[in-house]
């Protein structure tokens, strides 16, 4: 299989590289950038020497429609919505990694995001690549919207929960933090590591342009879902998102029969690792596509706290998006992805 990355200067595409090295149907990689044409990728990101030597090309949406079995967009807001309309008239499958194509309300998107929602027929074309629930569409899919960092670890530690009924739907509250790369690469006041060490910082509260994003599923879901309440942190990490999430039980319940709930749902699921015991760390999932949950149910409140935790770069980004490759074209679901994570 033949690949092309867009965007392979950013965090997202030398994820990519990484994980589609150990992907035994991969024959090529070709790196693709707006900026950098003609340069080796080895400029930019040395730790690569002897190990990819692929030369940056510009960009050409006739080249990368036809010449490449999947193309992953890994580039900001705004570029997949401008390219994908030529790319889809060519014979490659297509992995987005940005936002353009997850919400489906164009009106919902302009709201959240400040910019010009993509054309609604690319939009209503684009499966939604939560890989664990969406097997199905995404098997099938020439486009997909590969999920936010935050939504991949918030609505897979919620989907269980949700699907069951067994929680007041009214009663979610999301608190999550994540690490710098979230980001990207280039640096700002936010990430500086004198404005972020030794502290932490809670930011776009009520107003981040996930929140329509993890609304969305959860109300395909159980049409009970409304408005949520999702706070994200940034912490001082590279890597990491621990989501952690609160709701009330409709009835009396316990942290086993939770437990019980969440396994057989995840059974069948290599990737979502449901934990016997105790909360997981991010660093337990280091590097890899795991996300670890753990839940405790609280009788004197009849509360669940269920914690959800994910590399951003892996989970949250390039190994989703490799999950969804492997759905498209019936590869191995764990092909390119099986390291395990690095700790400590
Ligand atoms: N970082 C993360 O944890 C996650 C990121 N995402 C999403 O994935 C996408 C990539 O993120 P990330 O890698 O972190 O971002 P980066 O900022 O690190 O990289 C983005 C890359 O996009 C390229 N780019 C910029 N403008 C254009 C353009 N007009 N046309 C084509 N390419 C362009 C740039 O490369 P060049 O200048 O060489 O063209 C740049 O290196 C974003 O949409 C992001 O929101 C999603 C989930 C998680
Ligand atoms: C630390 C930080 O700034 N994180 C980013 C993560 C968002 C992201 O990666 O955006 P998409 O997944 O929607 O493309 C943020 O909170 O906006």
């Amino acid at each position: 299989m033949k690949v092309a990355i867009v965007g392979a200067t950013g965090y997202g595409g030398i994820e990519l590289i990484r994980l589609l090295r150990q992907h035994r149907h991969v024959t090529e990689i070709s790196v693709f950038s707006s900026t950098q044409a003609e340069a080796p990728l080895t400029e930019t990101y040395p730790h690569l020497q002897d190990v990819y030597k692929g030369i940056l090309q510009p960009l050409d949406t006739e080249k990368l429609a036809n010449e490449y079995d999947v193309v992953f967009l890994s580039a900001p807001p705004g570029v997949a919505a401008t390219l994908a309309g030529d790319l889809l008239k060519g014979t490659a499958s297509i992995v987005d990694l940005s936002g353009d194509f997850r919400i489906k309300e164009p009106s919902v998107y302009e709201a959240w995001y400040g910019r010009e929602a993509a054309d609604a027929t690319i939009t209503g074309q684009a499966v939604y690549g939560l890989s664990e629930w969406n097997e199905e569409t995404i098997k099938k899919a020439k486009i997909v919207a590969n999920p936010g960092c935050y939504p991949t670890a918030i609505l897979l530690g919620l989907a269980p929960a949700v699907k069951n009924n067994g929680i007041d739907m009214t009663s979610v509250i999301i608190d999550a933090k994540t690490g710098t790369t979230g980001a990207g690469k280039n640096p700002s006041p936010m990430t500086h590591f004198s404005e972020l060490n030794e502290s932490m910082k809670i930011y776009k509260v009520n107003e981040h342009k996930h929140t329509p994003e993890i609304e969305q599923q959860l109300f395909e879901w159980n049409e009970d879902a409304g408005a949520v309440t999702f706070t994200p942190h940034l912490v001082p990490m590279s890597r990491g998102i621990m989501a952690t999430m609160y709701a009330t039980c409709t009835s009396d319940s316990s942290a086993k029969a939770w437990l019980d709930v969440y396994k057989a749902a995840y059974e069948a699921h290599p990737f979502v690792r449901v934990r016997e015991n105790g909360f997981p760390a991010t660093k337990e999932v280091y590097g890899s596509n795991y996300c670890d949950i753990f839940l405790d149910y609280d009788a004197r409140t009849n509360r669940l706290t269920i914690v959800s935790v994910i590399d951003n770069l892996v989970k949250g980004a390039a190994g989703q998006a490799i999950q969804n490759v492997n759905l498209m074209k019936a590869f191995k679901k764990t092909e390119g992805l099986e390291s395990f994570p690095i700790y400590p």
